[in-house]
């Protein structure tokens, strides 16, 4: 989605004085390269598209590659992660000549996946002078405290809107209001796309396994929807606020509820057996849900963060509090401040999605043009 939305924005982008390049694109099993050192200095938006529909037809990108015999592209075959293939591209471009490809003219580094082992690349490339990184992974903002401060350190050449509410404006407004003296008291709010289109789809009188199918299908998920129902993407959500505010916490502080048993975990089972397993779990959600609709209530999954700690679970909230009127996907962030103090500061919206969540990417990524 990230790359359809350069590409068809090329002309808007053309109107400001922005073109943006791609150098090269990775996935878990490849990594695509403009061919620098042979004068090509990004890839073709062609390639580019032909890339969109093999992804989308499942296949791989280096498949797609060498079936069309794309000129002016290197491809790398890889097993697995490619972190120190990314490190070399990185590397590459950085020693590039090129003006249009040179660090101190706007090198993004953006990471779209879910993988832990980036980091320490992501770490590594911000420190290269001019070098800007781009995250909707919240991973590497949730890792160890040092890779947090290393990208932190680095704050005007790192943007990471989308790892909280997608598009959302949530981390910037923290920003704002961090740096500019605010004193933020409390975060609270429904943070998950997914878990807030389950919730709807529960209270619609739909089966359990039902929606969190749908939700997969309509790409809210995380790549593994049990980080979304087991509560640690909102988990890492909440803990990535809470380091914006300055808490020196780490994901094991953050108090989590599961939403389904152990027997269901990683440990034991393929995300595959997870999702045909899900039927077990449909009778006691709809019963849950029955007893909330007995109470004039329905069931939210939500996190709080206040006075030094961050909570993220499941509570029954009345029917017509802001929270039970959510609806679908959209996330609501209520943040109370000295500023806004008497009536909190509130950000709504749709709060996951392949489209909406590429929207703030690219956002980010323009807004660095202006920084470097
Ligand atoms: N979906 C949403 O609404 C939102 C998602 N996000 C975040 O965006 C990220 C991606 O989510 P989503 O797009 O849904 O997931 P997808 O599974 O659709 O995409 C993840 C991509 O990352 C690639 N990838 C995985 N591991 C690596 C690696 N080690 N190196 C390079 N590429 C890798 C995958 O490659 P391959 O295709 O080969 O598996 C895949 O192309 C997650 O971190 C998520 O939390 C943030 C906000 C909203
Ligand atoms: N899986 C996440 C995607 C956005 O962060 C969600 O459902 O909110």
């Amino acid at each position: 989605s990230l790359l359809e939305q350069i590409v068809s924005n090329r002309e808007r982008h053309a109107a400001d004085g922005v073109r943006i390049a791609v150098a090269g694109v990775c996935d878990s099993r490849s990594v695509l390269q403009a061919h620098i050192s042979a004068g090509h200095n990004d890839i073709d938006d062609d390639v580019l598209k032909a890339i969109l529909e093999a992804k989308a037809a499942g296949k791989s990108m280096t498949e797609i590659c060498k079936e069309k015999l794309l000129e002016g592209i290197l491809v790398a075959d890889l097993s697995p992660p490619p972190a120190d293939d990314l490190r070399n591209l990185i590397k590459s471009i950085l020693r590039s000549e090129d003006t249009v490809l040179n660090a101190k003219h706007g090198l993004v580094v953006v990471d779209c996946s879910a993988s832990e082992s980036l980091a320490p690349v992501l770490a590594s490339a911000v420190q290269h002078d001019g070098c800007c990184v781009v995250l909707a992974n919240k991973k590497p903002m949730t890792s160890s405290l040092e890779v947090y401060d290393g990208l932190m350190s680095t704050a005007r050449r790192f943007r990471y809107e989308a790892t909280v509410g997608a598009g959302l404006p949530v981390n910037t407004m923290l920003r704002r209001m961090v740096s500019a003296g605010d004193e933020v008291r409390r975060i609270a709010g429904a943070l998950s796309g997914t878990l807030g289109y389950v919730m709807s789809g529960l209270q619609d009188g739909r089966p359990f396994s039902d929606v969190v199918t749908d939700a997969k299908r309509l790409g809210y998920t995380e790549p593994d929807p049990r980080d979304d129902l087991a509560g640690m993407d909102v988990a890492r959500k909440a803990l990535i606020m809470a380091r914006q505010l300055g808490w020196r916490l780490n994901m094991e502080d953050v108090k989590v509820e599961s939403l389904y048993p152990d027997t269901l975990s990683p440990a034991f089972m393929s995300s595959g057996d997870f999702m045909a397993s899900l039927t077990e779990l449909d009778e006691s959600y709809r019963h849950r849900c029955q007893e909330a609709k007995e109470q004039g209530c329905i069931l939210r999954y939500a996190a709080v963060v206040e006075n030094g700690t961050c909570c993220v679970g499941l509570v029954s909230v009345p029917q017509h509090s802001p929270l039970g009127r959510l609806r679908g996907s959209d996330n609501l962030v209520e943040i109370t401040s000295r500023c806004y103090s008497g009536s909190p500061l509130i950000i709504q919206g749709a709060g996951a999605g392949n489209y909406t969540t590429a929207n703030g990417v690219l956002a980010d990524i323009l807004d660095l043009q202006d920084v470097v």
